[in-house]
């Protein structure tokens, strides 16, 4: 590419596992990308310093107390600095930017990537709970605008990944794999009495805290199941869990003919980052690379769905449809962070999102504003759920 080839990318959630890797992938790659916009909940910190070393034109820090410090900091380069939520939404669809990568966690991250393809930017998608809130709004909007969605995710880059060259031939059934998480194995008994610590510890990435919980639980698999659907068009029978402990096959896709590709490599997170930034050139990288040697065997088995029931409720609010994953994401969000502020047990994630998804209003066709009372109407019965619990 040339210099004004470069690709002008906006990484919301700069801070966090996916945005510090983003980072380095696009340090790597200086004739290739250009970073327009870095934003940040509330680490300053760290916001101050990508700031100064890649020099973007906006940054913003959702926290509207740390605004001083990061103005003070970066006015003096001429860095433009925002904050608040607001203005997230808005500064994605800043002119001078081509892509935007939502590395933000959670349900904030919906409205600024509603707004990104409303402006007609490509998104590079990490964060899977915009798709498992408003995968069918998000889908046909980007239809609408002719925005594409490149997926970050690791399962769901290996797919896009088979699928090049394949586009024209239509997927019989995909297979995601599942590391199984820390607990893989492990009974109801032993899950009564797990800690945080022990649920924060995934055996083959470094993550975020709340993902990695999702991980533990296998909601992870669950809300990864839904955002294959909507970014690969597939009904929830022709979407299979596979529990792969080794993390070195990222996902499966089998055709019509019966012939099954797969991705795979070391669990680097850089490689589908640089990927979906990068589409459709494979950019070189000194990431490690796999040795058949070193793994004497690749193993598989089926999830323990009666354990872990995350997985058969994400399922189930696929099958139901309407307003039913929104409502497993929110109670999922409230439960995930009461599980590590210590206000509820390991087992009591799954109980909380199933009296959820029994108790909130059900819509069958949600329009943006019924997602967002949705969302409101489950953190609250959640958090009422809490306080009767503890
Ligand atoms: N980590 C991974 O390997 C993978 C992650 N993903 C998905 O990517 C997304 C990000 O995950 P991960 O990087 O692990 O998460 P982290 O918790 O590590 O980072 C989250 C980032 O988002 C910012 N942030 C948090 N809450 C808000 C908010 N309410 N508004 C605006 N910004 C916010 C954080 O800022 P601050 O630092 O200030 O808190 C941080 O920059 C998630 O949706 C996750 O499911 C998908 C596949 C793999
Ligand atoms: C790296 C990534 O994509 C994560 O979503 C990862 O897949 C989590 O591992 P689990 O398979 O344990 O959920
Ligand atoms: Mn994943």
């Amino acid at each position: 590419m040339t210099e004004s080839k470069k690709r002008h990318i906006a990484i919301l959630g700069s801070t966090g596992s996916i945005g510090t890797q983003a980072v380095d992938v696009i340090k790597a790659h200086p004739d290739q990308f250009q970073v327009e916009v870095l934003t940040t909940n509330n680490n300053a910190e760290l916001l101050i310093q990508q700031a100064v070393e890649l020099k973007p034109n906006v940054v913003v820090i959702c926290n509207k107390d740390r605004y001083d410090q990061v103005f003070s900091a970066l006015d003096p380069l001429d860095i433009k600095v925002y904050a608040g939520a607001k203005s997230i939404a808005s500064v994605v669809q800043m002119d001078t930017i081509d892509m935007v990568l939502t590395a933000m966690v959670g349900y904030a991250g919906l409205l600024p990537t509603i707004k990104a393809i409303e402006a007609g930017k490509s998104i590079a998608l990490a964060n899977k709970e915009t798709l498992v809130v408003a995968g069918e709004l998000i889908t046909q909007l980007a239809a609408q605008k002719a925005v594409n969605i490149y997926p970050v995710d690791s399962e769901h880059s290996a797919i896009f990944q088979c699928l090049v060259g394949e586009f024209h031939n239509p997927i019989e059934k995909i297979i995601l794999t599942a590391s199984g998480g820390p607990f893989r194995g492990k009974s109801r008994e032993f899950l009564s009495t797990v800690t945080k610590a022990q649920a924060l510890k995934h055996p083959n990435w470094t993550m975020g805290a709340k993902i990695t919980i999702d991980s533990a639980t296998l909601m992870n698999k669950g809300l990864e199941v839904i955002e294959a659907k909507w970014l690969f068009g597939l009904r929830s029978n022709q979407i299979d869990v596979i529990v792969h402990p080794q993390s070195i096959i990222h996902s499966l896709v089998q055709f019509e003919d019966g012939s099954l590709k797969a991705q795979m490599g070391l669990p680097d997170m850089r490689l589908p980052i640089q990927f979906a930034l990068g589409y459709p050139n494979r950019l070189k990288s000194d990431f490690p690379r796999f040795n058949f040697m070193d793994y004497s065997s690749l193993t598989f088995e089926q999830p323990d769905r009666e354990t872990f029931r995350n997985l058969q409720l994400a399922f189930d609010a696929l099958d139901k449809g309407g307003n039913a994953a929104c409502i497993i994401n929110a109670a999922n969000e409230v439960a995930v962070e009461a599980f590590l502020h210590d206000q509820i047990g390991f087992l009591e994630i799954s109980e909380l999102i199933e009296s959820c998804l029994a108790k909130a209003t059900f819509i069958q066709h949600p329009t943006y504003d019924d997602y967002v009372s949705t969302d409101e109407e489950t953190r609250r019965l959640a958090r009422e759920r809490i306080k009767s619990l503890v």
